[in-house]
């Protein structure tokens, strides 16, 4: 046993190319470390979740309901504080996703070699030189999000300096922020997983001052709502703004380009059924994400009608690739999903604590995933006049069937409506808002739906309303005057 060893645990022993799977009861947590002395003479061991290596002798800690899986693909023994769920599987996918991340690597250097006008002898000189720019779809629980991931860090590992971009257009999770947005970020140290609030990694966005070294500047902008069926219009104009902005942003570096991006999506962009999403809509933002993110590669986890469909739809004009789906992805209840809703406004205001179990020092576990990621957002009092709030389309509109033959909705649904904070029924009482970036300073570039299109800076909550005094409190871990500047409020509420 190792040196540091943690108590009250128990030992697994894993043969190459199997997983350790664990899911965690609410207000549990959960202590691995890896060794990986084995017994083949050339090899040593190796673990990886859900494609980011762990370190030997160094304890990972798990928290808020986490379900993961250790893979190892050489073998290794792990030592666990106390699991609720746990077992071993020889069955995984991953030798299927290990394929498909050969082929996009070779995709990307060839990429590279193009930019740099060296193709290799062997290389068709009519081979396409782009970059893979994949879109994930599939429908609920089957893992998009660990496939992305997985996707994500073996490109980070390849020892190429890619960093390739990831992105989330599933509002509900809200990637690297607060639930209700959408948001890109490229990525260039292996992301980890601790706890569901941060499934793609931790953002650097409400902490400047207390940074995690692998933590991640995304491009965000708000949608507002969990559900894409309440403001599709709204989902496609701000998945567009998404697609042609991180061009600014981040492909200034040609050579960063040539990483690729991939986009992990939500599962009622697969599925008519369980979401009541219309076939007409799911087909509309799918092609939103065609177009913007420029996509040349689908992949379809484990759905063989999605797959037929998108063939259908994409199969003249890019590769749509069927990949399976693993049988360790926990269906996750919407119950469950609120909770991670909540627990990750509570993450982005507070930070990230995970207490060890029962027996577990503190000052064993990875420093960065614990006292590094605790944050303090200030209460602060503001007027009414302070901040200009705005709310998109509007609340009760009338189904399009009752709307004359013809006539756009389009125009309520993507209104900005201003919010009198006065009004009392105003709805902004524990409601979550997104404060966007400054408008366009030269007037005359002004127009009316601007702030549809501004990024989002960070989010306030606010906690209380004064009406008689016109003032409001605003939660915010964000430093800086509020004074002057929009927010924009969606559906979501959070509490204490
Ligand atoms: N091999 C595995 N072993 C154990 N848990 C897993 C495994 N793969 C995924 N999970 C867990 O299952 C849950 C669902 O997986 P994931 O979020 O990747 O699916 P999804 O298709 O993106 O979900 P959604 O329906 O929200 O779009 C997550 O908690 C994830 O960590």
């Amino acid at each position: 046993m190792h040196s540091n060893a943690l108590h009250n645990t128990k030992e697994w022993v894993l043969e190459p190319e199997t997983e350790y799977r664990f899911e965690l009861d609410p207000g549990t947590s959960l202590a691995i470390k890896a060794s990986f002395a084995i017994s083949h003479p050339l090899l040593d061991g190796q673990a990886e979740i859900f494609g980011a290596e762990l370190v030997e002798g160094i304890a990972y800690l798990f928290g808020f309901e986490c379900k993961a899986a250790i893979y190892t693909w050489q073998g290794c023994t792990l030592e666990i504080s106390n699991a609720s769920t746990e077992y071993i599987s020889e069955e995984t996918p991953m030798s299927a996703y290990a394929n498909v991340h050969i082929a996009f690597e070779q995709m990307r250097v060839r990429a590279l070699r193009a930019l740099h006008g060296s193709p290799a002898s062997d290389d068709d000189p009519s081979a396409n030189a782009d970059p893979p720019r994949v879109l994930v779809l599939g429908p609920e629980n089957s893992g998009k999000t660990s496939v992305c991931k997985i996707l994500t860090n073996y490109a980070v590992r390849a020892g190429q300096n890619w960093s390739p971009l990831l992105v989330s257009v599933d509002p509900s999770e809200g990637g690297w922020s607060a639930p209700g947005a959408i948001s890109a970020a490229p990525v260039s140290s292996p992301i980890p997983t601790a706890s569901p609030a941060n499934p793609l990694g931790s953002a650097a966005t409400s902490a400047p001052t207390a940074l995690p070294s692998n933590a991640l500047l995304p491009l965000v902008y708000w949608y507002g709502h969990a559900d894409i069926k309440r403001n599709p219009t709204l989902l496609d104009r701000v998945i567009r703004n998404l697609g042609e902005n991180i061009g600014e942003r981040f492909y200034n570096d040609v050579e960063g380009r040539t990483s690729g991006l991939i986009i992990d999506t939500p599962s009622s962009f697969s599925s008519s059924a369980n979401t009541g999403t219309s076939t007409e809509n799911r087909h509309t933002l799918i092609k939103a994400c065609v177009d913007a993110f420029r996509i040349n590669v689908i992949l379809i986890v484990g759905h063989e009608k999605l797959n037929v469909e998108m063939q259908r739809l994409y199969g003249s004009r890019l590769a749509v690739v069927k990949i399976p789906k693993s049988g360790g992805v926990v269906e996750l209840d919407h119950s469950y999903r609120e909770r991670v809703q909540k627990h990750q406004l509570h993450t982005y205001m507070y930070g990230q604590v995970i207490d060890p179990p029962p027996g577990i020092p503190s000052g064993m576990v990875d420093g960065e995933m614990t006292a590094d990621l605790v944050l303090s957002p200030s209460s602060t009092v503001l007027s009414f006049d302070d901040l200009t709030i705005y709310r998109v389309g509007q609340e009760t509109m009338a189904p399009s069937s009752a709307l004359p033959i013809g006539a756009a909705r389009t125009v309520s649904e993507m209104q900005p409506i201003l919010v009198d904070p006065s009004s009392p029924s105003s709805g902004l009482l524990n409601a979550v808002l997104a404060l966007l970036a400054p408008p366009n300073p030269d007037e005359s570039e002004r127009y009316d739906e601007e702030i549809l299109d501004l990024h989002v800076i960070g989010f306030l909550i606010i906690t209380s309303l004064d009406i008689p005094n016109r003032k409001m409190t605003i939660l915010s871990p964000t430093q800086g005057s509020l004074t002057g500047r929009t927010a924009v409020v969606g559906s979501f509420e959070w509490q204490e």
